[in-house]
């Protein structure tokens, strides 16, 4: 069964140097006749991707090939510029390291905010809270505010509560590369373990052993275009190859 089928999808962004534009500069332009309008960049590319259910896919590329857009884009995060994306089943994507949560609060507060955010009950939340703080080893932390984790605490932390709720589709934005090895074998046996219950999985990373070990079906972006797919192996050869005629 299909569970993700992205048609034609495109999506432009507005150049970094166009963060600093402001309404008073761009009226004052206006006034000057010096407008121009802002730089766009095209970030993906006409994408066409169809994701069968239970599928385990890498994505991998150079440094802003589009990947991370691309799972924000399945996420919901980011809506295409053209071109349609569609998703079947719970979603649990963990990609911007923390993004989800608040530093101010503590671990516990939120394990219940980031549920919330996925769609759960608070008190579902709580009563999910031992399994989660123990994945992640944190049960000494549950109530320290999040600013007093490390990067790899709170990347345990987001993956341990993305992966308790049990989604339908789990999606990992170099997640794995953050946590130590203890803790990086612990969640490759959690996702195999959801990989035999049928989720589907996505993986972004750099590091492309994972992805072979980890991967079924690896796709290799390059300039928010899909340069190729395949198999893992071949997928990396292929970009290995290139990267050693450049
Ligand atoms: N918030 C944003 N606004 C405008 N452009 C952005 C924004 N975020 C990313 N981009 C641009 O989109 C392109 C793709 O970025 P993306 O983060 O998807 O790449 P990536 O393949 O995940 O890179 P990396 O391997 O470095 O994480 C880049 O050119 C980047 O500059």
């Amino acid at each position: 069964m299909e569970v993700i089928r992205l048609d034609k999808v495109s999506l432009w962004r507005r150049t970094q140097e166009e963060f600093s534009y402001d309404l008073k500069k761009t009226i004052l332009s206006i006034l000057e006749g010096k407008y121009r309008r802002p730089a766009k960049k095209l970030v993906l590319d006409q994408i066409d991707l169809v994701i069968e259910q239970g599928a385990k896919i890498g994505i991998i590329g150079a440094n802003g090939s589009g990947k991370s857009t691309l799972l924000k884009i399945i996420s919901g995060i980011l809506q295409p510029t053209s071109g349609t994306v569609r998703v079947r089943g719970k979603i649990a994507p963990l990609i911007e390291l923390g993004a989800g949560f608040d530093p101010e609060i503590s671990v516990m507060d939120n394990i219940q905010l980031y549920g919330v955010l996925l769609g759960f009950s608070r008190a579902e939340m709580r009563h999910r809270a031992k399994s989660i703080l123990e994945f992640a080893e944190l049960e000494d932390y549950a109530l320290v505010p999040v600013k007093g984790l490390s990067s790899g605490m709170v990347a345990r932390l987001g993956f341990s509560i993305a992966t308790d709720i049990q989604p339908d589709i789990l999606i990992l934005d170099e997640v794995l590369s953050v946590g130590d090895e203890n803790f990086k074998n612990k969640c490759k046996q959690r996702i195999n373990k959801f990989w035999d219950e049928g989720a589907t999985v996505l993986v972004v990373s750099h590091d492309l052993d994972l992805i072979k070990q980890s991967c079924g079906w690896v796709v290799w972006l390059d300039k928010g275009n899909i340069r190729f797919a395949g198999k893992a192996d071949a997928t990396v050869n292929c970009y290995l190859n290139a990267l050693k005629s450049i």
